[in-house]
């Protein structure tokens, strides 16, 4: 039984995690708190499938890992990763799955890069020719080799990084958790790494869960993205979906030969700000800018220009602002609870982006 069956690889179905917290509120005082991370979280993720889990920040997106690894036991609900319920058989678990923490590293800091692997070697009882023959693979793909020796404390982000995903990968997890693995890397770094996930997901349909605040990623790498708030999935869909759901926008940042008027864009395209010969223009995210790029670089004296993605918290507020706009419009129209129209809008939109219902 591999968890394919029940109707995902990755299966939550109504899953929560509750925390107790106690506040000093005086000298002897202390306050109970009870803090809803994950609530009524339900969700499944097929076998082979890549799907970015983003949100603001005290989302719940850690706590969801958590309990997907078996660190921490839901308060309610039921779990499923390959068939394995986490919080039972966790070690067995360990085997299947591997993680990464782009802020953490798993590796022995004072050590020489190849050590690690080796006591991973140890710790997983990884058969010795498949432990060969992953690591062959995994520092030939991730350009290792003039690295093996160097310790762990002395290679640059990007590097560790590169370090970190192969050592996630040496047992040949069917399942990999990536929080932020691209956090801090040099453009160079962050391409590496992606094509690396890209080329993994493609040979060996690794089921890939990651979490990062950069939508680049996203975009790369994954045909489906959740977005979580206060605990509780708020979308689940295509990224270009979330981007029409909260209309989004990319942001073109031209700088011209000296400082002029703003440049005459064809709408939707407008300029926000202008300072010296620099100036910003907005666009929509589902959108290429090649068009626009085009039609300034042919009409003004260009020296520059890059293309800055909305960052998650502004498409999530406008998501938010929306909704919130259409519980507005529902209200002055018939009358009728406008709230629960505007979450009934919501919802068929998603499901008509994504093809699936938000429940
Ligand atoms: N061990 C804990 N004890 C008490 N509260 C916790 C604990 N871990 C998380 N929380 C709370 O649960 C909520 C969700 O936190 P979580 O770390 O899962 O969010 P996140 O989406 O991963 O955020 P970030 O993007 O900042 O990492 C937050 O309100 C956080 O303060």
């Amino acid at each position: 039984m591999d968890g394919d069956g029940d109707g995902g690889f990755i299966l939550l179905d109504r899953v929560e995690k509750v925390f107790d917290v106690r506040k000093r509120t005086g000298f002897l005082k202390r306050e109970r708190r009870r803090v809803r991370a994950v609530d009524s979280l339900s969700f499944a993720v097929a076998r082979g499938e890549m799907v970015g889990y983003i949100g603001p920040n005290g989302a719940g997106k850690s706590t969801t890992v958590k309990m997907l690894t078996g660190i921490l036991t839901p308060s309610g609900g039921r779990l499923r990763v390959a068939g394995i319920d986490p919080t039972r058989e966790r070690m067995r678990l360990a085997h299947r799955i591997g993680v990464v923490f782009g802020q953490r590293t798993t590796l022995w800091w004072d050590l020489p890069l190849i050590d690690s692997y080796r006591l991973m070697h140890r710790m997983y009882r990884i058969p010795d020719a498949r432990y060969r023959a992953n690591l062959e693979r995994l520092v030939e793909l991730l350009d290792l080799r003039a690295l093996l020796d160097t310790p762990v404390r002395q290679l640059s982000l990007g590097q560790r990084m590169r370090g970190d995903i192969a050592a996630a990968l040496l047992h040949d997890p069917e399942v990999l958790y990536l929080d932020e693995p691209t956090i801090g890397l040099d453009v160079v770094s962050k391409t590496r790494v992606r094509e690396f996930l890209r080329e993994l997901n493609a040979e060996r349909a690794t089921t890939v869960l990651l979490t990062t605040h950069d939508l680049q990623d996203i975009e790369q790498l994954c045909s489906r993205v959740m977005v979580i708030d206060h605990g509780r999935l708020m979308y689940d869909g295509p990224l270009a979906g979330l981007h029409r759901a909260g209309e989004s926008e990319r942001t073109l940042v031209v700088d011209l030969e000296r400082e002029m008027p703003p440049i005459d864009a064809p709408a939707p395209a407008r300029v926000v700000r202008v300072e010296g010969p620099r100036q910003w223009l907005a666009f929509p995210a589902t959108e290429s800018a090649a068009p626009l790029v085009a039609r300034i670089a042919a009409q003004y004296p260009l020296v520059d220009l890059s293309v800055r993605e909305p960052d998650i918290e502004a498409v999530i507020a406008k998501m938010y602002a929306e909704r919130a706009d259409q519980a507005d419009q529902a209200d002055g129209v018939d009358g009728v609870d406008g709230v629960e129209q505007a979450e009934q809008a919501g919802a068929a939109e998603q499901a008509d982006a994504a093809g699936r219902a938000v429940p």
